[in-house]
């Protein structure tokens, strides 16, 4: 494929409710939709998952654009690309800024796969006809908590994640396991505690957690691995894994025994793949988070996470979830607790122009002149 124009939308979507965790709270969701155009006019979409606030990591939407406008979209145009892995090459001069490289390269594997006439997830490597799917409950007071389970329970979920921070964690916890014992459970922390906390993170075994994420700073791989022999709970890394390297050392050291895959976080889907792959052969089982992102991202995650390792439901919640409306068409929805894996060729969903419209704050268009 050769790529011939670029166009950066940029959105802004409102949250149904906000969504708290330990770093802050996000109630409006600002993204970068990326639409590619190749010379034969076949056209895909690709999403830039990095917030306003560099709160998660340090890209956010503004930096996400600089390095699109200057450096990533100039390298791509007018090239002759033959599969979309070619893509952490080409960006190679680029250092990190992953978010923006991944938008890029979901728009290249939705052509790819339209090109090859399949669905992306059986370009990607999916084995599965659907996934099994999971919901996030940010922080707020434990009675709002548990109506929100309850309610997600009813839709179906199959995993419950709920955001902790230090001092509102094991009365949470106890909390929420006094009204659901057996609810498949597990909490995430944002890295909003230290080694130090150690005394308090083991009382969390108490509660029969699937795993915790997260709980130390991203770059405390050394830590995880002092704190993952003191605890019962697995260590799931998020914040922590940027690439395969950082998979391979925090393994190699057992810094966790499960691993969250987010293509945005990793530099792209290729890379999320590489990752999966290793995991795999050490026996650590992944699933699929998520980024409070739009359908087209949304509908990227449902593809990745139908491949073998991703054995633990993730975070793909229906679109209503967060949105009143969402951008695709059709809506992803649950069906008992599951989404149908798309067998349609590309992403599988069609991007509503009349929803695209309404939520755009600006529009870029790149295009090769020469
Ligand atoms: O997409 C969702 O529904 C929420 C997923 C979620 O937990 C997260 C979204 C955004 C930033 C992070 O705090 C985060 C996570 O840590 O997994
Ligand atoms: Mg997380």
């Amino acid at each position: 494929m050769n790529i011939k124009r670029v166009t950066l939308h940029i959105t802004e979507m409102k949250l149904v409710f906000p969504f708290a965790t330990s770093y802050g709270t996000y109630r409006e969701r600002e993204s970068i939709l990326i639409e590619i155009e190749d010379m034969d006019g076949c056209i895909g979409w690709g999403e830039v998952v990095a917030f306003s606030q560099p709160w998660y990591t340090e890209e956010t939407v503004q930096t996400s654009l600089h390095m699109l406008r200057e450096f990533l979209v100039p390298s791509l145009l007018g090239r002759t690309i033959e599969h979309p892995s070619e893509l952490p090459q080409l960006f190679s001069n680029v250092k990190r800024n992953r978010m923006a490289k991944a938008g890029l390269e979901g728009a290249v594997w939705d052509i790819y796969a339209q090109h090859k006439n399949q669905p992306l997830a059986a370009v990607l490597g999916g084995v599965r006809s659907d996934i099994e799917v999971g919901v996030v409950i940010g922080i707020d007071t434990l009675p709002r908590m548990l109506q929100q389970i309850e309610r997600y329970a009813v839709e179906g979920y199959q995993r419950f994640k709920v955001k902790i921070k230090p001092g509102y964690d094991s009365e949470l916890l106890q909390g929420i396991r006094q009204a659901f014992p057996n609810l498949p459970l597990m909490a995430d922390a944002n890295s909003a505690y230290t080694l130090q906390d150690k005394d308090q993170l083991k009382k969390l075994d108490d509660f029969g957690l699937m795993m915790i994420e997260q709980p130390l700073a991203d770059d405390d791989i050394l830590d995880h691995a002092l704190l993952q022999k003191e605890l019962q709970t697995p260590i799931c890394l998020d914040e922590s894994i940027h690439s395969l390297e950082d998979a391979r050392v925090a393994i190699t050291l057992g810094s966790c025994r499960v691993v969250n895959i987010k293509a945005g976080r990793v530099g792209g889907l290729t890379e999320a793949i590489r990752i999966h792959d290793y995991c795999q052969a050490h026996h650590i089982p992944v699933w699929c988070g998520g980024m409070i992102e739009t359908g087209i991202s949304r509908a990227q995650n449902v593809a990745l996470a139908a491949l073998p390792n991703f054995t633990i439901p993730g975070d793909i919640s229906a679109s209503s979830r967060h949105w009143e409306e969402d951008v695709i068409i059709p809506d992803i929805t649950l069906s008992d607790g599951r989404v149908p894996v798309s067998s349609v060729p590309g992403l599988g969903y069609k991007v509503n122009r009349k929803r695209l419209r309404n939520i755009t704050m600006q529009t870029i268009v790149l295009e090769n002149h020469s």
